[in-house]
């Protein structure tokens, strides 16, 4: 039988606003057999096929990408907020599902050749999402696909990232 992903992943009515259903995986991280599932599917997803390097979002897509990045020996680049990162940037403001954030890569870790699974933990809206493909684009590099564990698509990402595709292991239909 699957496993039971659902189950495994704690909502909380109103976090961080009022009317927003958080999906919270840490919950899922502190079920070793949940986070074993989520790590497992993703390098059987993606051991056989031709991405060379992942891109992982602050700061809940980190924990997600990294152990992946180390299973199949692949560089790991990340996506952070802005002024966290010391070298050159290139940097991206974009729309959240709640609020504004802008986000930054090192300009010198990324270029042509370089084709890139993007990891987060949850997609919402898609925004912070877009801002990364595009920032990745912009140097140079591919983005061949998106995963996230969850998936929100009642809130439109398609609509944002329709020309890469989404791959997740849940989905929820509404709030
Ligand atoms: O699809 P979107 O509408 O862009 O929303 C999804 C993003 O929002 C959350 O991150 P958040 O900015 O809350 O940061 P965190 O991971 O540091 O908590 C989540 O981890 C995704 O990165
Ligand atoms: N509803 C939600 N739950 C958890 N993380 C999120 N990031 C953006 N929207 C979210």
């Amino acid at each position: 039988m699957a496993f039971d992903l659902d189950a495994a992943i704690r909502k909380i009515p109103d976090f961080p606003k009022p009317g927003i259903l958080f999906y919270d995986i840490t919950s899922i991280l502190a079920n070793p057999e949940a986070f074993s599932y989520c790590i497992n599917s993703m390098v059987e997803t993606y051991k056989d096929t031709d991405i060379n390097a992942i891109a992982a979002i602050e700061s809940r897509g980190f924990i997600f990408a990294a152990p992946l990045a180390e299973r199949l020996s692949l560089p790991l680049i990340l996506v952070r907020k802005k002024g966290k990162l010391p070298g050159e940037t290139l940097s991206k403001t974009f729309d959240l599902e709640y609020g504004q954030d802008t986000i930054e890569i090192h300009k010198a870790d990324v270029g042509p050749g370089q084709t890139f699974l993007i990891v987060d933990d949850l997609v919402a809206t898609g925004g912070t999402l877009r801002a990364a493909i595009d920032l990745l684009t912009e140097a140079g590099a591919s983005v061949k696909e998106i995963f996230a564990p969850i998936g929100l698509p009642f809130l439109n990402y398609s609509e944002k990232l329709g020309d890469v595709p989404v791959r997740t292991l849940i989905e929820y239909d509404s709030e």
